[in-house]
């Protein structure tokens, strides 16, 4: 890992020397959330960013693949390049077929502008309701971009926090492709997964078979800190009733956090106590990305 100099970022840097992990991941595994940004000097961050990263470009991004054992990677644009999707896109062709990408576009967007960015390796788009992330984009903006990628097999990945799924809700079932929910709809582990607000999380992907979840980012999600005993059951509640309709990944270089920095390699182990079986751990992280982002 090479030193990264702060930049004036307000928030902590990744993490420069992650364990390696215990788990041994398995043969193809893949790192299904994760960013780049910049390096600036080449990309430089959105004008209308909500906060200023530290640069976390692919080549760091590539070696910790390799030192963590994963195979691939999904990167998803992160808020602080805006619609500016060139770091992302760079990542992806850097990558050949070993890495695809999540886009933030504007409903501008043109059908040769998606054909460019799918021989990239890009598969979808983010919508992001986290509002200090993002100013609002109306509902309808985000449904002509819909209707727009779906021709192209592309999905939808949404951020959302748990006290806005009720508001959401309704829009999330409107939407025509499979529905990828980060870091399961941010739960306030604190109450506990028998409360009304995860059990209506749960009960939308039961009603809903398109829509997916992350299971990932316990240490953003966690209160008690490593190695994040209190976000196990969200987790493992979610990886044991829809085996097939799970993604993990790093989330690195981790924006916004100020907590602590995570170690890549401790959140690897973290895996094998929500996904305790050989076969959950296939399915979470070789044959349901593949499915999603390489079929
Ligand atoms: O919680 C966050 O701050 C965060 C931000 C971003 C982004 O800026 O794209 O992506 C994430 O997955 C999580």
């Amino acid at each position: 890992m090479t030193e990264v100099q702060k930049m004036d970022a307000d928030w902590l840097v990744f993490h420069p020397a992650p364990k390696v992990p215990d788990f041994k991941l398995p043969k193809g595994a893949v790192d299904a959330h994760c960013h780049v940004f910049g390096p600036a000097a080449e990309f430089p961050f959105a004008p209308e960013r909500k906060y200023t990263p530290c640069d976390a470009g692919k080549a760091e991004l590539y070696a910790l693949r390799d030192h963590l054992g994963f195979e691939r990677n999904v990167i998803v644009q992160a808020t602080c390049h805006g619609k500016d999707n060139r770091a992302m896109v760079d990542a992806c062709r850097s990558a050949g077929d070993l890495a695809r990408g999540i886009a933030s576009v504007g409903a501008d967007i043109t059908e040769a502008e998606i054909r460019e960015m799918h021989e990239a390796g890009v598969r979808g788009v983010r919508f992001n309701f986290v509002k200090r992330l993002v100013d609002d984009t109306p509902k309808d903006v985000f449904l002509s971009i819909a209707n727009k990628i779906k021709d192209f097999g592309w999905h939808i990945v949404v951020y959302f926090e748990a006290q806005d799924l009720e508001e959401i809700e309704p829009f999330l079932k409107q939407l025509p492709t499979t529905v990828v929910v980060d870091h399961m709809g941010r739960p306030d582990v604190s109450k506990g997964v028998d409360h009304p607000d995860f059990q209506r999380f749960i009960r939308l992907m039961e009603e809903n078979d398109n829509i997916w979840s992350k299971v990932t980012c316990p240490d953003r999600l966690s209160q008690q800190g490593p190695p994040y005993d209190d976000v196990v059951a969200y987790c493992a509640e979610i990886v044991a009733r829809f085996p097939d309709r799970v993604l993990w990944g790093t989330d690195w270089p981790h924006p916004n956090m100020k907590s602590h920095i995570p170690d890549d390699g401790v959140l690897v182990d973290f895996i094998t106590r929500i996904a305790p079986t050989k076969e959950q751990q296939q399915q979470l992280l070789v044959d349901n990305p593949m499915r999603l982002y390489w079929a």
